[in-house]
């Protein structure tokens, strides 16, 4: 057979992707290092255009040139493996894509291997889990940008398709750029979970609402501004009953979530360019804290917490809303800040519009208020914040006032919300013109002669201290 394409790596990704491929009509090939799995999906998923292979040369003869070998296994050492297996074998210009979530500068460094070896190489992120593999992810692909219409049809085709039409699939640059983008995708991602589940505690141990009531207003939240992926799913959550005991799944699983990696990658790398990413970095730290899950227990067994009495008013559910959609602009703010950095330190050129469109279907975290950014960086491609576009201008400068009220609620009553609180903090850093960092220069003039700059005049000064006391 002569593929267009082979698909290396036959887990839960890998498998879907393949089966989307041949379901647009493409041949493709497949091999996982392990038979057996291999096995088991020709096995279960019959497919005209699909054929499996054995043995890695095999699979190589198969492809038509130049050959397209798309990579999902996990991220890390077997990426590498993987790289190392086909290089022998490739002729100029067959091209290696690695869809995995891998580290952008894994990408980088692979990236630069691999074209010094004269073949061409992709760093595609992948966002949609496994239903999206199979009927449309959001695709972003970096690498060669030569090369790029090689891989363009059978990247569009099997992408997902947003409301206008157009494919969740766009080139995004060189190298990792790919794979940084999704990296931070991942990061929004984080934020996004974290400012719904204390949307869904303050509901829930404030608001003393039931689970039924919580999945409702979710589920009425999800008609409106707020429409995405993540809100339906959590409706659709707090509505599951146990199948293995009585009452609601979501009240017998565990109060302790792990994490991947690629969220914290965004943090590392927010505070490598200086770019503050707060949102996301409490998202990760609520992660980090609530897998401490004895360590609560036993706090909260004991007295240490003293709060204050709260009153609940009839807004309450409504500044909810209003909080988490106000502090989901901050949120995606600082996400799409630190593409537009990483842009500039890069020199990728990123298109924030394309880079925004293309999350409007597919991925994880798709929403409505996609086509907003959209928008957004269509009207200026060179916005510096996405809080200067009059449309979020406007809808934070509305909304706020119920997320300060809904912050301080959650303070006096003990519920974690640092998500909500650090969005506050972004927003008010943002727009406030003293933020003490004055008193931050003079400190560090004092122990360290660091120097400082001063308001009324150009220059650096180092001023001789006293001791007062
Ligand atoms: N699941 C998701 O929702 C998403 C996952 N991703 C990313 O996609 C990639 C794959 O994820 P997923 O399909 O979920 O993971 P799975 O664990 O289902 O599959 C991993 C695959 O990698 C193969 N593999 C493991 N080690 C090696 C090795 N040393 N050499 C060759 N192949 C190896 C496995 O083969 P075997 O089982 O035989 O060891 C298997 O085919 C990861 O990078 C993940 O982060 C990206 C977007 C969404
Ligand atoms: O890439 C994804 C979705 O876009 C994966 O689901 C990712 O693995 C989720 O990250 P984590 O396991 O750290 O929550």
């Amino acid at each position: 057979m002569n593929a267009n394409i082979a698909v290396i790596g036959m887990g839960v990704m890998g498998s879907c992707l393949a089966l989307n491929m041949a379901n647009h009509n493409f041949k493709v090939s497949v091999y996982n290092y392990t038979p057996d799995l291999t096995d088991k999906f020709i096995k279960n998923h019959p497919h005209k255009n699909i054929t499996a292979y054995y043995d890695i040369q095999s699979l190589i003869n198969s492809v038509a040139r130049p050959r397209k070998f798309f990579i999902m296994v996990t991220a890390g050492k077997a990426v590498d493996s993987v790289i190392d297996s086909l290089l022998p074998h490739l002729d100029p210009d067959d091209i290696i894509m690695d869809g995995g979530n891998s580290f952008y500068k894994d990408t980088q460094r692979r990236y630069d291997y691999v074209t010094s070896k004269g073949f061409k190489y992709f760093g595609i992120g992948v966002s949609g889990g496994e239903e999206g593999a199979l009927n449309g992810p959001a695709l972003m692909p970096g690498g060669n940008a030569e090369s790029y219409k090689e891989i363009q049809p059978v990247m569009e085709a099997i992408a997902a398709k947003a409301d206008d039409g157009k494919p969740c699939c766009t080139y995004i640059g060189e190298d990792g750029a790919g794979h940084y983008v999704k990296m931070v995708h991942n990061g929004i991602e984080y934020a996004d979970m974290q400012l719904i589940a204390e949307a869904y505690l303050l509901l829930k141990n404030v608001g003393n609402l039931s689970n039924e009531q919580i999945s409702q207003i979710f589920h009425e939240w999800n008609q409106g501004e707020l429409s995405s992926f993540l809100i339906s799913i959590t409706a659709d959550i707090l509505k599951e009953t146990d199948d293995m005991a009585e009452g609601y799944l979501v009240d017998k699983i565990l109060d302790s979530a792990g994490q991947k990696g690629t969220g914290r990658w965004t943090s590392i790398a927010a505070l490598e360019q200086g770019v503050n990413t707060s949102i996301m970095t409490s998202a990760c730290n609520a992660r980090n804290i609530s897998s401490f899950y004895a360590k609560r227990q036993q706090f909260a067994d004991s007295d240490l917490k003293q709060t204050l009495p709260v009153e609940i008013d009839e807004n309450f559910v409504e500044d909810v809303r209003r909080s988490l959609y106000t502090a989901k602009i901050a949120a995606y703010t600082q996400g799409f800040e630190l593409y537009k950095s990483a842009s500039e330190i890069h020199n990728w050129h990123l298109d924030l519009g394309s880079v925004a469109s293309i999350f409007r279907a597919g991925c994880i975290i798709k929403a409505k208020f996609l086509n907003n950014i959209t928008n957004a960086y269509q009207k200026n491609p060179n916005l510096e914040n996405l809080l200067e576009d009059d449309f979020f201008f406007h809808k934070v400068q509305e909304n706020q006032q119920s997320l300060r009220k809904t912050i301080a609620k959650a303070v006096s009553f003990g519920v974690p919300i640092p998500a909500f609180s650090n969005a506050m903090a972004y927003i008010d850093g943002l727009c406030t013109k003293t933020v003490g960092a004055n008193l931050i220069q003079a400190q560090r003039d004092y122990f360290g002669a660091h120097t400082y700059k001063r308001i009324d005049r150009e220059g650096t000064f180092h001023h001789q201290w006293q001791k007062h006391y």
